[in-house]
C-alpha cells in the first residue's frame, strides 16, 4: 500500500516507522530540523525500552511531489488540517481515503448523524467548508491510544505499553473502506482496528481529554497531577459527567460508568496532555475540537454545562495570551497599542 503521512510528529512518527515496518511503501510530510533530520538520517522511533527502529521514508515539506496514494493519514493537529487540505489534490487524486488521526470529534461527526432530529452541530470544526469538500465516503477518523513525542529532531519517542489506533468513518462505504485498510496495517508491530460505532470510541478517548487537559493548561500539572490532586480531581471529575451527559443525548449513555475506571487512584499519563504542550510552545490548540465542540453539542441538546463553560473562558483567556488561538474581532487591539 502506498501511504502517505502528513505532519509526520509524534503520531504521525509512530505510524510512519511502524507502517513501513510493516512492508508499506510510506511517505512523510514534515518541517523544520525535524523533516531535515528525517531526510538525513531516517525517522527514529524509540520504544519505552529503549528499543530503536529506523524508518527510512521519503519526505518532504509537502504533499505535491509524491504523486497519488493509496491512503493519506493526516496527523496534524486539528487547526492546521483546513490549510493543508487544497495541498492533497495529487495524494488524492485517484480516490484514496483521507483518514484524520487525532483528538477531539471529527469533522464529519454530524454527517447522517441525527441528535433530536436535527444533524448534530459540527459548524464550528469547519467555518469556512474546507473539510467539506471531502467525500464522506471517502473522510475517516482514527482514534488514538498511544503516547508519543518527538524528542528531538527525527526521534519520536514512545511512552505506551500498549498502541491501538481505531479506523472508522460515517458512511457504509467509508467504513468498509476503513475495515479494509485496518486488515493492511494491523499486525506485529501496529494494532489498528477498525470498528463500525467509531462515533462512540471518538467519546471514550474525547471523555478523558476534555477531563485532564484544561486543568493541565490551566496549572502547568500533568495529567497524573490532574487526576491525583484531590482538589483539581474534583474538576476533573464535574467535567467528565458533563461531557458524558452530552454523550448521552448522543446515544452513548453507558460512558458514564467508566468513571471509576479513568478517575482510579494513581491514573494518567505522567506527561502533559498535547494540549497542554501547545499552550507552552504558543503553537495553535486543538479547543475547538477538544473542547467548544462538546459545548456546541450542550447547547444543542440543552445540557447544562456549568464547569465545562467556566474552564473554557479561562482555557480560551490563556490561549489567547499566548497566541495560541484567535481573539475575537472586538477584542483586536487597534493600530499603534
Ligand atoms: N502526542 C500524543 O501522545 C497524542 C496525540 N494525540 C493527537 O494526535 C494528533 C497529532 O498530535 P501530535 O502528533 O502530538 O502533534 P505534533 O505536533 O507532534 O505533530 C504534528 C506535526 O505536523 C507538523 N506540521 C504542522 N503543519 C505542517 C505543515 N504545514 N507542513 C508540514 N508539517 C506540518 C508539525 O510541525 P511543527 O512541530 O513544526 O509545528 C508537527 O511535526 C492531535 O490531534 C493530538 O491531539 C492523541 C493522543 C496522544
Ligand atoms: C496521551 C494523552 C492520552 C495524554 O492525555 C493524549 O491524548 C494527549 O496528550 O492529548
Amino acid at each position: 500500500m502506498r501511504v502517505m503521512i502528513v505532519g509526520a510528529g509524534a503520531i504521525g512518527g509512530f505510524l510512519a516507522a511502524k507502517i513501513h515496518q510493516g512492508g508499506h511503501e510510506v511517505c512523510v510530510v514534515a518541517r523544520g530540523p525535524h523533516l531535515a533530520a528525517i531526510q538525513a538520517d531516517g525517522l527514529r522511533l524509540r520504544s519505552p525500552d529503549g528499543a530503536e527502529i529506523i524508518a527510512k521514508v521519503a519526505a518532504d515539506d509537502g504533499p505535491e511531489r509524491f504523486g497519488s496514494q493509496d491512503l493519506v493519514i493526516t496527523t496534524l493537529k486539528a487547526p492546521a488540517l483546513p490549510s493543508m487540505l487544497p495541498r492533497l489534490g495529487a495524494a488524492l487524486a485517484a480516490g484514496a481515503p483521507l483518514a484524520a488521526a487525532m483528538n477531539g470529534v471529527f469533522w464529519w461527526y454530524g454527517h447522517g448523524f441525527k441528535v433530536g432530529g436535527q444533524e448534530a452541530d459540527t459548524r464550528r470544526l469547519d467555518p469556512d467548508g474546507a473539510l467539506a469538500a471531502i467525500p464522506p465516503q471517502r473522510a475517516m477518523g482514527i482514534v488514538i491510544h498511544s503516547t508519543n513525542e518527538v524528542i528531538a529532531p527525527g526521534v519520536v519517542q514512545n511512552r505506551s505499553a500498549k498502541n491501538r489506533f481505531v479506523i472508522g468513518g460515517p458512511t457504509a462505504e467509508s467504513m468498509a473502506t476503513a475495515a479494509t485498510i485496518a486488515d493492511a496495517l494491523n499486525g506485529p508491530g501496529l494494532t489498528m482496528l477498525a470498528d463500525a460505532d467509531i462515533r462512540r470510541v471518538m467519546w471514550r478517548k474525547l471523555l478523558r481529554n476534555l477531563s485532564s487537559a484544561p486543568a493541565s493548561v490551566l496549572t502547568g500539572g500533568e495529567a497524573y497531577d490532574v487526576l491525583n490532586d484531590p482538589d483539581a480531581r474534583s474538576v476533573a471529575q464535574a467535567l467528565f459527567a458533563e461531557g458524558a451527559a452530552v454523550a448521552a443525548t448522543h446515544g452513548f449513555s453507558e460512558l458514564a460508568q467508566e468513571a471509576p475506571d479513568v478517575f482510579r487512584v494513581g491514573g494518567g499519563a505522567r506527561q502533559k496532555p498535547s494540549m497542554s504542550q501547545d499552550v507552552d510552545r504558543g503553537r495553535p490548540m486543538e479547543i475547538d475540537t477538544i473542547l467548544r465542540s462538546v459545548q456546541d453539542f450542550a447547547r444543542q441538546c440543552a445540557v447544562p454545562t456549568p464547569t465545562l463553560d467556566t474552564v473554557i473562558a479561562l482555557v480560551l483567556l490563556r490561549a489567547r495570551l499566548v497566541g495560541a488561538y484567535p481573539r475575537p474581532p472586538a477584542q483586536q487591539p487597534a493600530d499603534g497599542q
